[in-house]
């Protein structure tokens, strides 16, 4: 029957001393083992592990008992086999009448440091004394010499020591400390054990079950086995649970923002973009240097786009009228604006590139929003966001990636003005803790006016840029058939930099790539925990 073996000395750190402690509470006649007695050479880990291991079968309970022990220093054991400092250069004056130079009796000691620290013991126990001509005597020697009275000295610290040295521990604590400031004992402390018979003390461990098995069902074995108790105390194993990257926890916060707004996510599905759509329907000049090779990846295969056509079937957008108010807005001036007068390309518009910003998606959503009708035959307002992936040819540093993503939002509505882009501002940032905004004049070829927006950060003492913004051009916006008095403000701000501060990463590649530490990614908290 499986259940009566006695274990072999097992992997759990109790080896077989779990037997011997069995062994020795079988043969002792008190009822109570001391752990320190029965098993001096025992280390305290080893003989914790036996006891818990028998404690937790019943087979014995256990008290812990704490105690300082004291033990001799190096020095200590050399004073208590060869006395005290201040004994030391008692006996070596007491062998000269005549008194010693301090030169003498540290010749006489035989240690230059030993002398000094025991004279000034010496001299405060009254055992020697200075000669006018400046000589050690002992004090008691002379005494010996007129009056027949002890020559001998009580060393008391050296018997101080023996009796540490034989039951490592002082009766008087005061003294005990003394002598722990006098470097010559130290303490430590020691956890042994009181050992007492359990309800189920035996000579041999039962092998304990954890788990019913079937096999244990058909012989009947469960009858008589004995079962491991639950530890209802264990903590469990680690777990390995998957866990959201930091820029994921950020991004579901900007999401749930812009939903408790109002908006709608639009579809960032597309990595790959026409110019069309990347630059020039934002009304980006095809020489603008935004557009470079140092800035834009280009995509070699396949080299171009279609022009741009009807999605589907029913599409009802006329794409030629489009292509050609962007064509006429660039090259001659449209809707009041006087154009950037060059020949506009179509060949360079047809590019293929790795889109540098979200702004392309905006803008072929708002296009798409200037042919719906609400219900009073115009376009009805909109607010929509994304949040996704951008790439920039850029040279890769500790602050930038050639890829990152982009936060953008854009809001359609008649007779917006620009404070009201940054009271929505002040809201939206707010919802994520950001406030104290700031706006500085920029230049974007797609928004009039343009502002960039930084806030204080408390942490860094400074204001950081967070985002760029503004007021999207008329003749971006009526070049798509958007009425005139319809105003579009647009946003856009890196996921990574608030993600960055937000988490205390200075440098982008620990947010990003093959150097992101995976433990940081479980442990980093999905609450917020800006520093003030
Ligand atoms: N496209 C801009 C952000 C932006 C979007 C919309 C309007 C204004 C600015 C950028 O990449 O920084």
């Amino acid at each position: 029957m499986a259940s009566a073996k006695v274990s072999p000395p097992s992997g759990d750190g109790a080896g077989d001393l779990p037997l011997q402690i069995l062994h020795a509470l079988d043969k002792t006649s008190s009822p109570i083992l001391h752990s320190a007695e029965a098993f001096p050479d025992a280390g305290f880990a080893e003989i914790k592990a036996a006891v818990d291991k028998l404690k937790s079968r019943d087979m014995i309970s256990y008290e812990t008992i704490e105690r300082e022990e004291a033990l001799l220093e190096p020095e200590g054991e050399l004073v208590a086999e060869k006395g005290s400092h201040e004994a030391r250069v008692f006996e070596a004056l007491r062998a000269a009448v005549e008194g010693l130079s301090m030169q003498e009796l540290e010749k006489a000691v035989g240690d230059k440091n030993y002398t000094k620290v025991g004279q000034g013991k010496a001299f405060k126990e009254k055992w020697i004394s200075k000669t006018k001509d400046g000589k050690f005597k002992a004090v008691a020697a002379v005494t010996y010499h007129y009056h027949t009275q002890t020559d001998s000295i009580q060393d008391v610290t050296k018997e101080q020591l023996q009796t540490i040295q034989t039951t490592r521990s002082y009766p008087d604590a005061k003294i005990l400390a003394d002598l722990r400031k006098r470097k010559l004992v130290r303490t430590q402390k020691i956890i042994t054990f009181t050992i007492q018979k359990g309800p189920k003390f035996a000579l041999e461990i039962p092998e304990e079950a954890t788990d019913l098995t079937a096999e244990m069902l058909t012989s009947g074995a469960w009858k008589t086995a004995a079962f491991k108790p639950y530890n209802f105390e264990a903590l469990g194993a680690d777990q390995r649970a998957g866990a959201l990257h930091p820029l994921n926890k950020v991004r579901s916060e900007f999401r749930q923002i812009f939903f408790e707004m109002g908006f709608e996510e639009m579809a960032t599905d597309n990595f790959v973009e026409s110019g069309f759509w990347n630059f020039d329907t934002l009304f980006v000049p095809q020489q603008h240097p935004a557009r470079d090779l140092q800035d834009t990846f280009y995509v070699s295969d396949p080299k171009a786009a279609d022009k741009p056509a009807k999605e589907s079937p029913d599409d009802d957008k006329d794409y030629e009228i489009y292509w050609d108010n962007v064509k006429a807005v660039h090259q001659d001036g449209k809707y009041g604006s006087i154009g950037y007068r060059y020949p506009w390309s179509a060949e360079e518009s047809l590019r293929l590139v790795l889109r540098t910003h979200t702004t392309a998606i905006s803008s072929k959503m708002l296009y798409k929003l200037a042919s719906k009708r609400g219900p009073d035959g115009r376009p009805p307002p909109a607010r929509y966001f994304s949040i996704d992936r951008v790439f920039r040819n850029e040279s890769v540093d500790a602050t930038h990636l050639a890829e990152f993503h982009q936060v953008e939002g854009v809001i359609a509505d008649y007779d917006l003005t620009l404070g009201g882009l940054m009271e929505f501002m002040d809201i939206f940032f707010g919802k994520m803790g950001i406030t104290d905004l700031k706006y500085k004049p920029a230049y974007n070829p797609y928004t009039e006016p343009s502002m960039e927006i930084f806030s204080y950060h408390k942490g860094l003492g400074k204001l950081i840029e967070i985002g760029n913004s503004g007021m999207f051009r008329p003749e971006m916006l009526e070049a798509m058939g958007l009425p005139s008095d319809m105003k579009v403000y647009g946003w856009g701000i890196s996921l990574e930099r608030p993600t960055m501060i937000r988490f205390g990463i200075s440098n982008i590649r620990e947010l990003l790539g093959h150097k992101v530490n995976l433990n940081f990614v479980q442990t980093s908290p999905a609450v917020r925990l800006d520093k003030e």
